[in-house]
């Protein structure tokens, strides 16, 4: 159990909700279990779960005894805090007796994340009622919630703390893909004072890879790779800014499941073997946004070419004010359109980044 996860509503919530706040919460599933929001009705199982010591002592801000009624109101305040964008803390819920006329949902622990906005990070936290430990429940729920939060919310590093004595929530973090930064101190409300934890933490570049798509092929290197990077292929992506009417442009999130999910980028994708970067761009606006682009309406603007791990991205950026359909998030992505001074506070691709400068002063 990492310490932090505070089930006493010590906070209120900030009123300020933030814009970058994500819309309601789509519960997570995993092969076995469910990620949701808290309800009322899961009052009486968080208590008994939590009420007990062996969870209890993990647990940095848990009282001891648990009193019944702080249940109620850490629920009530879980929500207010999810919807303001600040926090996430989150039922894990599995079925017993799957698969049976008898089957039902049940809370099996619980599992949060609490934002520091101004240094775009998230802590994470969790505990696992004690009678479902040795089930792999922890890393199953984590790991979930850890993919979710980086694709989700506006962070750049996820962090956590687990008591020195408590090997197997180290262990738990490392295989989700933690690393270990350190010791430190936290006071534990249950045992009455300070005591050494290890403190732990991860960036996006620590999730696992994604699974390769199935997507057709991108268009053949065009060359073994530049003179820094032997080796590496080329990559030919074609992105767009499409620009409305008041002069903004539009930004889509790069969904959970891709590389560098997440980050906020042009809307575009790798042209495929025998396509032009036009028309991969047509069928990719069509494909993710339900927009007709003519091609005499691109005109190009720029080009991005920026050494990843893996490859070497070589993008052209197009210019679009001219389209028809209305702009609709076919893949459930995120969008966002932005006044061009206002693209920095998006966290875009490091290849980006020299496009957005040029867009601000060219827009
Ligand atoms: N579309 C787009 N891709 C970008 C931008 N910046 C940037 O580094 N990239 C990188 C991320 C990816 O490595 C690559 C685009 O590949 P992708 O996988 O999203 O392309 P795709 O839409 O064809 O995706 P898929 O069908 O293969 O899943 O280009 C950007 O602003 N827009």
């Amino acid at each position: 159990m990492a310490t932090s996860l505070p089930l006493a509503p010590d906070a209120p919530a900030p009123q300020d909700a933030d814009p970058l706040a994500p819309p309601p919460f789509a519960p997570l599933r995993t092969e076995r279990l469910t990620i949701r929001p808290l309800r009322p009705e899961d009052a009486a199982d968080l208590h008994r779960l939590v009420n007990d010591w062996e969870v209890a002592k993990t647990l940095a801000r848990v009282p001891f005894p648990y009193p019944r009624d702080l249940a109620d109101e850490w629920i009530a305040s879980t929500r207010m805090q999810m919807a303001a964008g600040h926090a996430w803390h989150l039922a894990i819920t599995g079925l017993e007796q799957a698969g049976t006329p008898e089957e039902r949902e049940v809370l099996v622990g619980c599992i949060g994340l609490t934002r520091d906005a101004g240094k775009r990070e998230a802590e994470l936290g969790y505990w696992v009622g004690r009678r479902f430990w040795g089930h792999g429940v922890g890393p199953e729920a984590a790991g979930r919630v850890v993919s979710w939060a980086f694709a989700n919310i506006d962070v750049d590093r996820l962090v956590a703390s687990a008591l020195v004595d408590n090997e197997r929530s180290q262990k738990l973090l490392g295989r989700i893909g933690f690393r270990e930064t350190g010791d430190g101190v936290r006071d534990f409300v249950a045992r009455g004072g300070p005591m050494p934890v290890k403190l732990f933490e991860m960036t996006r570049a620590d999730l696992p890879a994604p699974a390769p798509s199935a997507t057709p092929p991108a268009a053949p290197a065009l060359a073994d790779g530049p003179a820094d990077a032997p080796g590496k292929k080329i990559l030919l992506v074609a992105a767009c800014a499409l620009i409305d009417g008041d002069g903004r442009v539009l930004l889509a999130r790069r969904p959970e499941g891709k590389p560098l999910a997440g980050l906020w980028e042009f809307p575009g994708g790798k042209v495929h073997a025998g396509e032009t970067p036009e028309a991969a761009l047509i069928r990719e606006l069509k494909e993710e946004l339900a927009i007709d682009v003519a091609e005499s309406c691109l005109a190009p603007f720029a080009f991005a070419s920026h050494g990843y791990e893996k490859f070497h991205l070589l993008m052209p950026l197009y210019l679009c004010r001219r389209w028809t359909g209305a702009v609709t998030a076919v893949e459930g992505q995120a969008l966002a359109w932005v006044r061009p001074q206002k693209l920095a506070d998006y966290a875009m691709p490091p290849a980006d980044k020299p496009l957005v400068a040029l867009l601000r002063d060219f827009l």
